[in-house]
């Protein structure tokens, strides 16, 4: 019986998902079962997608994306959340979580697209970006994004400049607040040693900048502390700063701004029980703080909104690579995979860790410590050091790395020209096809010189 996953036990199609808190300490999304020796992702064993698709394949179950998109809308309102596009997107995601009522924070003309393509209304996103490209923000303004979030002031120059003459922009200031969190230093977005957004401490400045522009409409201040932060005191530290910073621009600059994005950052558990950000608390927290703190400074209390990426989509993600080779050195025992660096890069960037599992046969019983490592050409290319696997490990043997939802495919590469792999939605016992396998066509095609 395995430690990872709920008791084995089919789950029938009609029992429904629990909205509501999110669950911690399972990396895995809530249909997952272990039937024999394989897991069933809503109805669907993970050996039969890789069968059908080929490997390494990600598997993304719709129930729980939906589950956990409902469950942000259901804490933060209306309006009060921006799924970050960053984490993971495709046409389909985009479809449901417009269906579940979220908005979608973008990046570049290139996440807007896939938005607008996916079916949301381009006021129902907002552009971030330390620096926007004057494509990225031309295509923003053609479509109509609802609020650009200015990182600098030269960033409000620049979107000034080039809006069309007699057109008004909604913006945000990204503000910097001074707080250290997040799971690794790469990830830390709010200190005053990092590139993104301006320091608080430069508000005033910036506001004028803003202000000498009468086509940009200043709504509101944002600020984004970082990524895979599990505990809900930065938060609450953020909205106390950001209070004080709205009060100052209402004293200094006559200025009541109505709106206030915190972000997102909220953390899941990658292995068997980590912490995960519990939604509910966060907010029922967040609000009081900003209540309070906006009490004390005679201030209405702003519209507030959030930016999760990864708490949506990363639990709801598997992948499932194929053993290529088993090799024994003195040292360890390698399980190399067909995937690697290239379709997981965080590992190598952050030392991320991750509980990997033997799926699609009935194993022996006793385990072995081994390293997965990936195929590419780097000794750094380890999916996962010093982890338990069956004895009878083998070539051939499928292995599935849950809660790869986000930031897996989003930060694929081609590094060795390896095509990128596919997206499978699993539901209620169905598997479709939302993304393809990249081709090695697909990779010539941009060779075009002689
Ligand atoms: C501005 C902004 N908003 C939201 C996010 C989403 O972060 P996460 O996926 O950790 O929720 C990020 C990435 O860290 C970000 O840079
Ligand atoms: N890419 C990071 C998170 C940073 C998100 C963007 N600010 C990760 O994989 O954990």
């Amino acid at each position: 019986m395995s430690l990872l996953l709920p008791d084995p036990q089919p789950t029938p199609s009609s029992t429904p998902v629990p909205t509501g808190a999110h669950r911690t300490g399972s990396p895995w999304p809530r249909s997952a079962r272990t039937v024999g020796g394989d897991v069933r992702v809503a109805g669907v064993a993970l050996a039969d997608v890789a069968a059908t698709f080929g490997t390494p394949v990600h598997v993304l179950d719709e129930t729980e994306v939906r589950a956990r998109a409902r469950t942000y809308r259901e804490h933060f309102g209306a309006d009060g959340v921006f799924y970050a596009a960053k984490a993971f997107t495709c046409r389909a995601l985009v479809r449901w979580l417009a269906d579940e009522g979220l908005g979608m924070d973008v990046c570049s003309a290139g996440e807007l697209r896939t938005a607008l393509d996916g079916g949301l209304p381009a006021h129902r996103t907002l552009l971030h970006g330390v620096a926007k490209s004057p494509a990225d923000l031309r295509a923003a303004m053609e479509a109509g994004v609802g609020r650009i979030v200015l990182d600098s002031p030269d960033d409000a120059d620049l979107v000034a400049s080039l809006l069309p003459a007699g057109a008004r922009q909604q913006v945000l200031l990204r503000l910097v607040p001074g707080i250290s969190a997040g799971a690794h230093p790469k990830v830390r977005t709010a200190t005053p040693d990092q590139q993104f957004g301006t320091a608080t401490a430069d508000v005033d400045g910036f506001v004028d900048r803003v202000l000498a522009h009468r086509s940009l409409e200043l709504v509101g201040l944002h600020c984004h502390l970082g990524s895979q932060i599990t505990e809900i005191a930065p938060y609450q530290e953020a909205a106390l700063v950001m209070a004080g910073v709205l009060a100052r621009v209402r004293n200094r600059h006559g200025l009541v701004l109505r709106e206030l994005d915190l972000g997102g950052g909220h953390g899941i558990a990658h292995r068997p029980g980590e912490p995960g950000l519990d939604v509910a608390d966060l907010a029922r927290c967040l609000r009081r703080e900003l209540r309070d703190a906006c009490d004390a400074h005679g201030l209405r209390v702003p519209h507030l909104s959030v930016e999760p990426g990864r708490a949506v989509v990363g639990p709801a993600g598997v992948v499932v690579y194929r053993v290529a080779v088993l090799k024994r050195t003195p040292h360890r025992t390698f399980v190399v995979v067909d995937g690697g660096m290239s379709d997981n890069p965080r590992p190598a960037l952050y030392g991320a860790q991750y509980a990997p599992r033997l799926v699609g046969r009935v194993a022996a019983g006793a385990q072995q410590t081994v390293t997965v490592v990936g195929r590419h050409c780097e000794t750094g290319d380890v999916l996962a050091a010093d982890v338990p696997l069956p004895v009878d490990v083998r070539p051939g043997d499928l292995i599935a790395f849950p809660a790869a939802g986000a930031y897996h495919v989003s930060m694929a590469s081609n590094y060795n020209a390896v095509p990128r792999p596919p997206v499978v939605a699993v539901r209620g016992g169905e598997a479709r096809l939302l993304v393809r396998r990249e081709t090695v066509e697909d990779l010539g095609r941009r060779d075009v010189g002689r």
